[in-house]
């Protein structure tokens, strides 16, 4: 029935890939931080681990400007789905290999670097990412980040809250253990407002 479908819209907290510590900040991240689960087809996902896994064998992240012509299409999907027609990206893709016991710390990507937008593939393993409130804590989201998946952090989600990639102990998106094996990310950044590629203050490789 109809009503049914309404009511039940309306008492979900959300998609089942973010949750968070209520409505409230739930809302008002509703479109600063968004995952796209399959985001990429299984054969543009085995275009990106094949080009990469590779490429960074032995190194945990590099800067990568040169694309196959394939995997340079899938990127400008990101750029399509994630950025609007304004910004302008770094000129090099941060390539992060994490090996099945590594994570990263929580973080707010250099403001001085990046600007308003982040947006990242996944790869091989699945992950939670999850957000906090620098000032208030107690307001968390978390993101589910399967493989193949686009996750989008934008405006307050990326400069209100820090980010972090859980370890395997910590695993969990809710009751729901994910277990954690290598995982690589493709992460995709704008540059800060007013700050083109060829103007002073030269990015570094990584933000
Ligand atoms: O691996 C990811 O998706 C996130 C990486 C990250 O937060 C960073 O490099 O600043
Ligand atoms: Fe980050």
């Amino acid at each position: 029935m109809a009503g049914t479908g309404l009511l039940a819209l309306r008492t979900l907290p959300g998609p089942s890939w973010v949750r968070g510590s209520g409505p409230s900040v739930l809302n008002r991240l509703r479109d600063a931080a968004v995952v796209q689960p399959g985001f990429l087809s299984t054969a543009e996902e085995e275009t990106l681990s094949r080009e990469l896994e590779p490429a960074i064998h032995g190194f945990r992240e590099t800067e990568k400007s040169r694309w196959s012509e394939a995997s340079r299409a899938i990127l400008q999907r990101v750029q399509a789905a994630a950025f609007g027609p304004g910004q302008t990206l770094l000129s090099s893709v941060h390539v992060l290999d994490l090996e099945a016991r590594g994570y990263i710390k929580p973080h707010v990507d250099s403001i001085k670097f990046c600007g308003a937008t982040i947006a990242g593939l996944s790869l091989l393993s699945p992950s939670v990412m999850r957000l906090v409130h620098t000032q208030e804590p107690g307001e968390w989201l978390e993101l589910l980040l399967e493989p193949g998946s686009l996750y989008i952090l934008r405006g307050s989600a990326r400069y209100d809250f820090s980010h972090e990639i859980l370890r395997d102990e910590e695993s969990f998106f809710g009751e729901r253990r994910i277990p954690r094996g290598r995982r690589i990310s493709v992460i995709c950044r704008s540059l800060p407002d007013g700050m083109g590629p060829g103007e002073s203050g030269q990015p570094p490789a990584a933000c």
